[in-house]
């Protein structure tokens, strides 16, 4: 890497909690050596009350002969915004339906392309093993259509509550934590012993997937969804529940390894004594939720380095790329020919280092699947973080969408947090279209979608709306495009040749700003004074 230091822990310097294996905490990258762009107030002209042309008009003013359909979409980027996590209640019900049609019309009128919805487990199959009940789920989905949005659906297989954000509580079903009663080594285990029931080790969702596409054919012939988010652990992310609030992790502790139970103990056992090494257990010097690396004797001391170090990394991190492709063939089979695409959310935090990217097995195991590839943090600038986390998402951002590119997946993105400001949506324009808009042909480099978090009082806000619209505008949000009927998925590809997607590449060139930008500090001393008017 000539310029910039990647997200890897092998650049992780002591004391600094970034970089972690795979199921330590969110944010993983180093910080650029270059100065982060401080783009304050420079934005005037560009982004405030539209002076700025969309992508779509600037592609439709070219001269090149490009026709029409490929005008508009060449630089478009369709917008989706999450729905609140408690839409449907623990009690399986929609409560505030005449509400929330009044905010999903405002959200049609701002030209937003859909919305994004759990479809929790833990309300459809609460009764027992395949009593699904998906009346209220029916009804949203209605709603939605008659709105004229489109949707991105979570099969929110893990539990909603324990994460940033989380503001109601929504279990894995009774059932479940039932069998966990009498079995508990069927939840991810630390070393001390705890169990986290947010997500199950074992894939019981097939059944799930399937009655859903029954009961939804109609809206699945309709074309509603556009996506199927296909929920592969906690947070619906593929991870280890490695930093979990409910057992006392706070930013930026360096998470904790999930493979205590019984069973990835005697896998682990089993690997190592086949690699000549029977000898070899679970590193016992990795510290605990809220440590700083440099403590450690894993980290700090280098030990994932070593021989058995690498070894129980490449193991650990295999069994997450194995499970994401396991589920994924269910979810595949489930939706065989439907008109969606599969999509798998993603965080920080996998075996990444100097010279081995983590990220793009990954998206080479999705192309198999015709999956998308969904990345986080979309918002975050470098300089926002706090210097003791030496934390980097602008270079993960850019080396996530570099990887994923490279193998031919899709990539959409969302915000990690919830902001309503200029400088969160200036960052999330230029990382979804990184080198700007193309006048005359499609951008070389561009998301394929991006969702935003999320639906709420405080984005409706008077000031925030109007923001949002703006920012909505410049992503130039469209009728979405058809999606094609989803093909079985290819041949398994062995995990060394997964792994050979490893190696490191250097990301590409991402621009300093947006074009897209929806203004700076001057534009909200404007804003304030409009505000001020009773009827702007
Ligand atoms: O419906 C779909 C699913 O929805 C939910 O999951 C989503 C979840 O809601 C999302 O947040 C997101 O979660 C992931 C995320 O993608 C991962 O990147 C990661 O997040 C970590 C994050 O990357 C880390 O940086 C870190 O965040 C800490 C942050 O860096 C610190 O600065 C601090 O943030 C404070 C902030 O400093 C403070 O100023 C204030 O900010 C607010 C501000 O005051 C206010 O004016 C307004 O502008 O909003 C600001 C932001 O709220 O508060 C901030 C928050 O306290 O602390 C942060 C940590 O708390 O750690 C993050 C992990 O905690 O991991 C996340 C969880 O895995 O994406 C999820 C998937 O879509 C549900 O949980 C799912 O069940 C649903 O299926």
């Amino acid at each position: 890497m000539a310029s910039i230091v990647c997200p890897k822990l092998g650049a992780v310097p002591t004391g600094q909690r970034s970089c972690h294996q795979l199921e330590l905490h969110p944010k993983t990258t180093q910080k650029s050596t270059q100065p982060v762009a401080h783009r304050l107030g420079e934005n005037l002209g560009f982004g405030f009350r539209r002076t700025i042309k969309s992508p779509h008009a600037l592609a439709t003013e070219a001269s090149t002969p490009l026709n029409e359909n490929d005008k508009m979409m060449a630089n478009y980027v369709p917008i989706y915004v999450m729905l609140q996590l408690g839409i449907v209640t623990i009690d399986n019900v929609l409560e505030d339906k005449v509400g929330l049609e009044k905010q999903l019309k405002q959200l049609k009128g701002a030209n937003v392309d859909g919305v994004m919805c759990d479809v929790w487990w833990g309300i459809v199959e609460s009764k027992g093993p395949k009593e699904y009940d998906w009346s209220a789920y029916r009804v949203l989905f209605q709603l939605v259509q008659d709105c004229g949005l489109k949707m991105q659906v979570v099969m929110s297989f893990h539990q909603c509550g324990g994460n940033v954000g989380d503001v109601v509580n929504i279990p894995i079903p009774q059932w479940v934590r039932d069998v966990g009663e009498t079995n508990p080594d069927i939840f991810y285990t630390n070393r001390a012993g705890n169990r986290n029931i947010e997500y199950l080790t074992i894939g019981m969702y097939r059944d799930y997937m399937k009655s859903f596409k029954e009961t939804m054919a109609d809206f699945l012939e309709a074309e509603l969804f556009t996506d199927i988010e296909v929920g592969l652990g906690p947070a619906g992310e593929l991870r280890y529940p490695s930093y979990p609030q409910s057992q006392g992790w706070v930013f930026p502790g360096i998470g904790e390894f999930q493979c205590y139970d019984k069973y990835l103990q005697a896998d682990f056992k089993e690997a190592a004594t086949n690699a000549g090494h029977p000898e070899w257990e679970f590193p016992d010097d990795a510290g605990e939720y809220n440590n700083n690396p440099d403590v450690t004797g894993f980290f700090g001391s280098k030990g994932y380095l070593s021989e058995k170090g690498k070894f129980f990394l490449t193991w650990y991190s295999n069994k997450l790329l194995i499970h994401g492709d396991q589920i994924l063939n269910e979810a595949n089979k489930a939706f065989l020919g439907c008109k969606v695409k599969l999509a798998c959310k993603l965080t920080a935090g996998y075996y990444n280092l100097n010279d081995r990217d983590g990220y793009r097995p990954i998206a080479r195991m999705l192309s198999r699947h015709y999956g998308a590839f969904n990345f986080t943090c979309l918002e975050m600038r470098d300089s926002e973080q706090d210097a003791a986390a030496k934390s980097g998402p602008q270079e993960l951002v850019q080396q996530v969408f570099s990887s994923v590119k490279r193998e031919d997946v899709h990539i959409a993105g969302e915000n990690a947090l919830e902001r309503y400001d200029r400088d969160a949506y200036n960052q999330i324009l230029l990382n979804v279209r990184p080198n700007g808009v193309s006048r005359n042909e499609p951008p070389k480099l561009k998301m394929e979608a991006l969702t935003f978090l999320r639906l709420g009082d405080e984005l409706l806000k008077k000031k925030n709306f109007r923001l949002f619209k703006t920012f909505a505008y410049n992503a130039d949000p469209r009728t979405y495009s058809s999606v094609v009927p989803l093909e079985r998925s290819k041949p398994e590809i062995p995990i060394e040749e997964l792994l050979k997607a490893s190696e490191w590449l250097e990301p590409f060139p991402f621009d300093d700003q947006t074009d897209m930008s929806v203004g700076g500090k001057l534009n909200d001393f404007i804003d304030g004074l409009l505000d001020k008017i009773p009827f702007f």
